[in-house]
């Protein structure tokens, strides 16, 4: 492939995208895309064998009609829904796997990529691999998980910030509760607690998951955690709003919790797959991050 890669005719490069392969960007020069048509659908490109390959079979086995496996079937709950595979005319030679946009339903998306476990690298991992991949971020073999990249909203100032993997990889271990998971949540202007609350549900739910199934070990394998960035009434956090459209979007509760009328508040999906392998016992290293996230996220309800 040469240094201009191709871009099929009605696609664009995913407006939101926090960490990963990009298109047009890195060894392979693909990554996401999406269609002008439709924003609710990404394309993944399927990277070069083994892992991409390897993350194709697995959506293809999890969402077959024929899957009878209840493990692989309670897992589907947590994954974005996989519509197949696709070929542009331009790129025949490309697999894309077409999934759901788990964005695309926000307004003004708050995204944080974490990728899960102290080990991110799998078992068939070079020596090179292993210590480029442990140098990266080596804070995580105690806190269980990492930042890959982020986008964050604020109201107060209607700016959205986006983060790097560089900047996550900068943090350190004694900041990474405030200006790490904390910034995420709006720690530096108003903490969503709301958010915090309803996400800790949705990540109960996959703990539970991860506490009985035996059959699958998930390596540099993330969490997409997403969550509305724009509040209804931005004026009891020091400023006013930037539009009419806002206005119905978070209802405050009697208990003070905002609820969301017509949007979601908070989404969480398990992504890429590309070093995911067959097993006979629990996940321990992805619930070490599972519950050290969740640890994480009680602890910031604590502050503020
Ligand atoms: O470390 P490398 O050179 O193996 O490249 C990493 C990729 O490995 P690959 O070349 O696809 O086998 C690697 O892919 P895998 O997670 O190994 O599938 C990541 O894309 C990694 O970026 P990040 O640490 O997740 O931000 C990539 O890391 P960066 O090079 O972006 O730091
Ligand atoms: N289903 C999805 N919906 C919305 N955005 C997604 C989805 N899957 C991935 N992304 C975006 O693409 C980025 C890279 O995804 P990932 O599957 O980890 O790719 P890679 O294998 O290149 O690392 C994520 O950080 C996120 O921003």
């Amino acid at each position: 492939m040469g240094s201009e890669p191709v871009l099929p005719k009605g696609t664009r490069p995913l407006d939101v995208q926090v960490a990963g392969h990009r298109h047009g960007a890195g060894k392979t020069k693909l990554g996401m895309l999406q269609s002008e048509e439709d924003a609710h659908l990404i394309y993944k490109a399927v990277q070069n064998p083994p892992r991409g390959t390897r993350e194709l079979e697995f959506y293809q086995q999890v969402f077959s009609p024929a899957c009878t496996d209840v493990q692989l079937l309670q897992l589907k709950r947590f994954m974005p829904h996989f519509a197949g595979v696709y070929y542009y005319k331009e790129t025949p030679d490309v697999p894309y796997l077409k999934l759901e946009n788990i964005v695309s339903k926000f307004r003004k998306p708050c995204v944080a990529d974490i990728k899960m476990g102290p080990c991110t690298y799998d078992p068939t991992a070079s020596a090179e691999k292993i210590a480029s991949e442990v140098q990266k971020f080596p804070a995580v073999v105690r806190i269980g998980f990492q930042f890959t990249g982020l986008q964050v909203h604020d109201p107060t100032r209607n700016k959205t910030e986006c983060l790097d993997k560089f900047w996550c990889r900068s943090l350190k271990e004694e900041e990474f509760l405030i200006n790490g998971v904390g910034k995420f949540f709006g720690l530096d202007h108003h903490l969503r607690k709301d958010v915090i609350k309803a996400l800790l549900e949705k990540l109960q739910l996959i703990q539970d998951w991860f506490d009985t199934q035996t059959e699958l070990a998930f390596y540099a394998s993330s969490l997409l955690v997403v969550y509305e960035g724009e509040v209804q009434n931005a004026s009891r956090h020091g400023t006013t709003m930037n539009g009419p459209e806002s206005s119905d979007l978070l209802k405050t509760k009697s208990d003070g919790t905002e609820v969301n009328s017509d949007h979601p508040l908070v989404d969480v999906r398990m992504i890429d797959f590309t070093h995911v392998f067959k097993s006979e016992t629990k996940d321990e290293n992805y619930l070490f991050g599972l519950r050290n996230l969740i640890r994480y996220l009680n602890e910031l309800l604590q502050l503020g």
